[in-house]
C-alpha cells in the first residue's frame, strides 16, 4: 500500500439531511437546502451541534437524465489548485460555501449536475466545504446508474452524464472521509480503495428507488461497512410520490460491525450519528481481517490507486 499520512480519528457527530421539497425551481431548492443546513446545525435540544452535515444526491434539481443538462452548473474546480468562491460560476457552490461558513461546519454538499466548462461534459458531482467555506474536494460519480429491470425501473444516466475517473477522500480534524455517489456503492472496489487509503468513514449521497431500495439500500451499506470495518452512510432525498423519481429515503449510518446506528423514515428529516473510533478499533481487534489480508495471494487493491 502507498505510504499515506496517518489521519486523525476522534469522536464526532454526523448529520444527514433527508431533504424534501425538491422541485423544478432551483432557487427554491437552494433556499430550502440552506434552511435545512441551518436547522441541522442549530441547537437540537436532544443533540449537540454536528461536526459535519451531508445533503443528498441531486438536491438542487429533479432527478432524471433529462434534467441534468438543464440544471448543470460550471464549477471549475481543479484538485490541488486554489479555488475562488467569489468568482465561481456556480450558484449552488456559492450557497453551500456560505452555509458552511456561516454555520462553521463541514459540509458534504450532496451532489449537483456539473457541466465542465473545459470539455462541455456533464457530471453528477459532490462538493465538500470546510467550516471556512472553502471548497476542498469534489467527487464525480464514477459509476453511472444505467439499469433496466423490465416493468419496474429503467434509468440511463449515461444518456446525458459522463462518469468521473478518480476516487476521492478528504481529511478533517476528526476523520478521513471517503466519497462515493449512490450507484458507486455497488462497487466494492471503490469502497475498499478508500478504506485501504485510510478512510474511517465512507459517505454516499444517494437516491435509491422503490424497486432496489427495499432489497439493497441497507444491505449494501452494511456489506461495505463489514468488508472494510469502517463507518458507512448514505444520505437520500425524502420520498415524494408526486415527483418523477420516487426516492427510497431511509438515510442511514452503519458502524464497522455492520450495525445500523441511525436511520430516517421516508419523509423529510435530519438524523444524527455519533461516530466513536473505539467501535472501529473493537471491530478490527475482534475480527482482525484488516491484518489477515493475503496480499501474497491477491494484489492490494489500493496499490497505485
Ligand atoms: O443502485 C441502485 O439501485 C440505485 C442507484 C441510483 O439511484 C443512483 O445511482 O442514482
Amino acid at each position: 500500500m502507498m505510504a499515506l499520512r496517518q489521519a486523525v480519528f476522534r469522536p464526532f457527530t454526523l448529520a444527514f439531511i433527508q431533504l424534501g421539497q425538491i422541485g423544478a425551481n432551483k432557487a427554491d431548492n437552494l433556499k430550502h437546502a440552506r434552511e435545512m443546513i441551518f436547522k441541522a446545525t442549530s441547537a437540537q435540544g436532544h443533540h449537540k451541534k454536528p461536526d459535519i452535515v451531508v445533503l443528498p444526491e441531486c438536491f438542487n434539481s429533479p432527478y432524471g437524465h433529462v434534467h441534468f443538462p438543464v440544471y448543470a452548473e460550471d464549477i471549475g474546480f481543479t484538485s490541488g489548485k486554489p479555488y475562488d468562491i467569489a468568482s465561481s460560476a456556480s450558484e449552488s457552490v456559492k450557497m453551500l460555501s456560505d452555509a458552511a461558513k456561516e454555520t462553521s461546519t463541514w459540509l458534504i454538499g450532496g451532489s449537483i449536475p456539473e457541466r465542465d466548462g473545459r470539455d462541455g461534459k456533464v457530471y453528477n458531482t459532490c462538493t465538500v466545504y470546510n467550516p471556512k467555506g472553502e471548497l476542498v474536494v469534489t467527487h464525480r460519480k464514477v459509476h453511472l446508474f444505467d439499469i433496466d429491470i423490465p416493468g419496474k425501473i429503467t434509468f440511463k444516466e449515461s444518456e446525458t452524464l459522463t462518469g468521473g475517473t478518480t476516487t476521492n477522500y478528504f481529511d478533517t480534524e476528526f476523520a478521513r472521509i471517503g466519497l462515493g455517489i449512490c450507484y458507486d456503492i455497488r462497487f466494492p472496489e471503490l469502497a475498499m480503495i478508500s478504506a485501504r487509503q485510510g478512510c474511517h468513514v465512507l459517505v454516499y449521497p444517494g437516491a435509491f428507488n422503490l424497486t432496489t431500495g427495499p432489497l439493497h439500500w441497507e444491505m449494501l451499506q452494511r456489506g461495505r461497512a463489514v468488508d472494510n470495518q469502517v463507518f458507512v452512510g448514505m444520505c437520500s432525498p425524502a420520498r415524494d410520490m408526486s415527483a418523477g423519481y420516487h426516492a427510497w429515503g431511509h438515510s442511514m449510518v452503519v458502524d464497522p460491525m455492520g450495525k445500523v446506528i441511525a436511520e430516517a423514515g421516508e419523509g423529510e428529516d435530519v438524523i444524527y450519528a455519533d461516530l466513536d473510533p473505539q467501535a472501529m478499533q473493537d471491530a478490527r481487534d475482534g475480527i482482525p481481517v484488516t491484518k489477515q489480508r493475503r496480499f501474497d495471494v491477491y494484489r492490494d487493491i489500493a496499490e497505485g490507486a
